[in-house]
């Protein structure tokens, strides 16, 4: 529930400003309101760390230091999605003014995280949208599929991901997407697990599959390049430690070594 911040409330401080939250020498701040200047402004408490509130501060037009949220995957997994909720609370609260039913103004409601219609004869209610979107690690015997995305400045090659369809099960998903960005089919797609991703609403769901058959064939649009790549060879750039993809990577090329010990 949002309320005023009291001079004598406590806890830890998340400051957002889009993606990106306020910390002083790497930490978030912890301690009283007044030592922060954050009583008087709005705020909710999201969670606990070590047994302290950690309370959500509205969006301020401030000059303290932000970070990227994207920098702090190093943190334990817990405090990282945490991390993750004030974010996208925060984008939800700023990008749900509306009602999307009647027009009128809405509010952030009292009993869950949800904003209300301040209409009377509508109330209609709107819940944090997150939206789904798998990954996939693909394996071809003792080879993993790896792509170089366009929206990767660097040359850091990863795992195939994208938005979930309207209408269509992750699974489905899954294989569509592998398809459409590298023409490859897959077959035994399993689930592995997932990962709140707030930059700025998705929720990634984690899959492994095996190919089935086709040749590379490149969508243009999203990716650069796509290889497979040899287990025990170099491996270019991978994704940073703390994200999902490098998981499923991680659990492929295990898969892919013990598939080579097999042939042998
Ligand atoms: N945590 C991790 O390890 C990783 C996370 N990701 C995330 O996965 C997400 C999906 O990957 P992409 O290849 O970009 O998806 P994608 O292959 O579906 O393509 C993105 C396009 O999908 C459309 N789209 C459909 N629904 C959308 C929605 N709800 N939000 C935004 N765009 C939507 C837009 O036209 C957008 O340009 C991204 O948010 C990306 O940051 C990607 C790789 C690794
Ligand atoms: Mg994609
Ligand atoms: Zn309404």
């Amino acid at each position: 529930m949002m309320q005023k911040i009291n001079i004598n409330d406590q806890g830890f401080w998340l400051l957002t400003k889009g993606s990106n939250i306020h910390l002083i020498n790497h930490q978030l701040p912890k301690g009283n309101a007044e030592d922060f200047a954050v009583q008087g402004k709005s705020g909710m408490i999201i969670g606990y760390i070590e047994n302290q509130p950690l309370w959500l501060v509205e969006e301020l037009d401030d000059e303290r230091a932000y970070f990227s949220l994207r920098d702090q995957l190093y943190l334990p997994e817990e405090l990282f999605y945490l991390l993750c909720r004030g974010v996208e609370l925060n984008h939800f609260f700023n990008t749900h003014q509306f009602c999307g039913k009647c027009g009128s103004k809405m509010q952030i409601a009292e009993d869950e995280w949800a904003v209300q219609c301040r209409n009377e004869s509508c109330h209609y209610r709107t819940y944090p949208v997150i939206c789904p979107s798998i990954i996939v690690a693909v394996r071809r015997d003792d080879h993993i599929l790896l792509a170089n995305h366009v929206r990767h400045k660097g040359g850091i090659y990863t795992t195939i991901a994208g938005f979930v369809e309207v209408g269509e099960t992750f699974e489905q998903a899954v294989a569509r997407e592998v398809f459409e960005e590298t023409g490859i089919k897959v077959k035994n797609i399993r689930y592995v697990g997932s990962q709140p991703w707030a930059f700025p609403n998705s929720q990634m769901v984690g899959f492994l599959a095996d190919y089935e058959s086709g040749e590379i064939c490149l969508q243009e649009e999203e990716i650069h390049d796509a290889k497979w790549f040899a287990y025990n060879q170099p491996l270019p750039e991978l994704p940073p430690k703390g994200t999902i993809a490098l998981k499923l990577i991680e659990q492929t090329l295990e898969l892919c070594k013990q598939s080579a010990g097999s042939i042998r």
